[in-house]
C-alpha cells in the first residue's frame, strides 16, 4: 500500500521528512561550531594556552544541564553529548597546538 493510502505510512513518511531536515541543522550547526573551535585551537595555539579549559566545561554542562532540563531532553544525555564534541575539540587543539609550536598532544613539553 502505496503513503496515499496508508495513513500510517503516510504519517512516517511525515516525521521521518522532519527528522531529516533535523538532522541537517544538526550537522551545520555542528559545522559552525568546529569553525568556530578550530580558531579558538589556533589563538591558544598561538598564545601557547593549554587545549582543555575544565573550568569553562564546568560552566557549559552546568548551562546545558539546566537548558535540558526546561526542554525535556535528559540531562544526563546533554552532558554526555556535550562531553563527546568537546573531546573531539580538545583532540583538534593539541594536533594544531603540535602542529603550530611542536607541542605533543597532552599539551606537555617532550623531554
Ligand atoms: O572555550 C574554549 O576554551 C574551547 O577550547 C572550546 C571548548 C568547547 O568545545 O566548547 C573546548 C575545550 C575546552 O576545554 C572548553 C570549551
Amino acid at each position: 500500500m502505496g503513503a496515499e493510502t496508508d495513513p500510517v505510512k503516510a504519517q512516517l513518511l511525515e516525521l521521518r521528512a522532519s527528522i531529516d531536515n533535523i538532522d541537517a541543522a544538526l550537522v551545520h550547526m555542528l559545522a559552525e561550531r568546529f569553525r568556530c573551535t578550530k580558531a579558538v585551537g589556533q589563538l591558544k595555539a598561538v598564545h601557547n594556552l593549554p587545549p582543555a579549559d575544565p573550568e569553562r566545561e564546568r560552566q557549559q554542562i552546568a548551562r546545558l544541564r539546566r537548558l535540558a532540563k526546561d526542554a525535556q531532553l535528559d540531562p544526563d544525555f546533554a552532558e554526555k553529548f556535550l562531553n563527546f564534541i568537546i573531546h573531539e575539540v580538545i583532540r583538534h587543539h593539541e594536533a594544531i597546538a603540535e602542529k603550530h609550536n611542536g607541542v605533543p598532544t597532552g599539551g606537555e613539553a617532550q623531554a
